[in-house]
């Protein structure tokens, strides 16, 4: 078999995604999703310019070695926008072995290890009763893992508030990324944060009782030491995780972390290689882990689950919805068949997205399962896709009141 074309779809519904479809001279086509939010054309062009024209005329079962051949023949190693690229074709041409074998990609992946994929969704609140409805709306739509995000009194826009997003001329469910010209500046105050937050996770406790399992998104903003007293202020409430709790490029800030407080860490979801975890998960610095499948891919990502398993690390793959449905089928795929599954991040992507991707998983009763179509079980509709041309999106950034720029 051989790939005969490749197209690059970059297309906005809601939000903007770049799809990669790979046809073959057998009539099989695979897609993989290599958006990375805010810099979705650099990936498009590094695929479309640099890559596509090495694909035509390869056999698109050879998967490995087109990964290897990728990643090496860059001569520039690892990095978002490399990464996502190989990780869309990487996605791509599992999604077509899986359908020349006739079979969901999770049987080639050593087939199901539970029956459900225990997802988690977003409430926010900009204060306490809000914050309760839109836990109990989650509760109805049928999730049984809560995180919690909300306002911070004394900071006017906070990351993960959809209603906060919103009175910001913002879209949160579809990413924070606002449809502007430029990056929308936003404000913190990291104290206050730290005053507030515990008094928060009080409240829904008290509201909710101790057995719903909650998670908390720290987006990178603490010192380790801040990181420290947060973990340990939390430990009451008994989180599920506390994610990104502060930057990790060092990674061996987290010893800190991890000496003071026994609440589980999450981290990685901006990472793209092994390399960015390897202190991470060889001194178990983390619990659950999150990474989205621009870490390379379906072959990189199983790689670094079963090297984390070694640490007894469970996974926690990345899916808000900018990772697109091709991406998160992906994940299901992966996350029914590893061992050392942890949970799974699941946004409902918007209704122009679902017009634009057709897909087989489904969510039940807060489980998540990819389906059983022969592949990944998401296709695009071209024609679909080229009614939404790309616009311009960017996340937010932070700047502190002495105007010193903050991780957003
Ligand atoms: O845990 N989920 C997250 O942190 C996401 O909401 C990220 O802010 C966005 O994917 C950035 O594009
Ligand atoms: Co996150």
């Amino acid at each position: 078999m051989k790939i005969v074309t490749a197209d690059v779809i970059v297309s906005s519904p809601d939000r903007n995604f770049v799809t990669l479809r790979i046809t073959t001279d057998e009539g099989l086509t695979g897609v993989g999703d290599g958006t990375l939010n805010g810099r979705e054309l650099a990936v498009a062009s590094y695929l479309a310019d640099h890559v596509v024209p090495l694909l035509i005329g390869r056999d698109p079962h050879r998967i490995e070695d087109t990964w290897q051949f990728l990643y090496r023949s860059a001569y520039w190693r690892r990095g978002p926008v490399t990464m996502a690229a190989i990780a869309a074709v990487d996605v791509a041409l599992w999604d077509i072995k899986a359908k020349a074998a006739g079979m969901p990609l999770y049987q080639l992946l050593g087939g199901a290890s539970r029956t459900g994929i225990m997802a988690y969704g977003h409430a926010s609140g900009r204060d306490t009763q809000e914050l309760f409805d839109s836990i109990r709306k989650h509760l109805e739509l049928g999730y049984r893992s809560i995180r919690v995000q909300t306002s911070v009194p004394g900071i006017n826009a906070v990351y993960g508030v959809a209603a906060q997003a919103e009175a910001y001329g913002g879209r949160y469910d579809y990413e924070p990324a606002r449809r502007t010209p430029l990056p929308a500046e936003e404000d913190w105050d990291t104290r206050a944060y730290l005053r507030h937050l515990p008094t928060v996770f009080e409240a829904v406790r008290n509201e909710f009782g101790p057995e719903l399992p909650l998670l908390h998104d720290g987006h990178h903003r603490m010192t380790p030491i801040q990181a420290a007293r947060l973990g340990k202020d939390l430990e009451p409430y008994d989180l599920f995780w506390l994610e990104d709790c502060t930057p990790a490029e060092n990674q061996e800030a987290l010893r800190l972390v991890r000496q003071h407080t026994t609440t589980p860490l999450a981290i990685g979801e901006i990472f793209n290689t092994v390399w960015d975890y390897q202190t991470l998960i060889r001194e178990q610095l983390i619990d659950v882990r999150s990474a989205v499948t621009h870490t390379g891919g379906i072959t990189a990502m199983r790689k670094l689950l079963d090297f984390a398993a070694q640490y007894q690390i469970k996974s926690g793959i990345h899916g808000p919805t900018d990772i697109s449905p091709v991406g998160m089928a992906a994940a299901l795929h992966l996350d029914l068949a590893i061992h050392n599954f942890g949970i799974q991040e699941y946004m409902q992507h918007g209704p122009l997205t679902n017009e634009v991707f057709s897909q087989s998983f489904t969510f039940e009763n807060g489980y998540l399962h990819p389906g059983d179509e022969p592949g990944l079980g998401v296709d695009i509709d071209v024609e679909a896709a080229a009614r939404f041309p790309y616009q311009p999106a960017y996340l937010p950034f932070n700047r502190l009141k002495d105007g010193t720029v903050h991780d957003w």
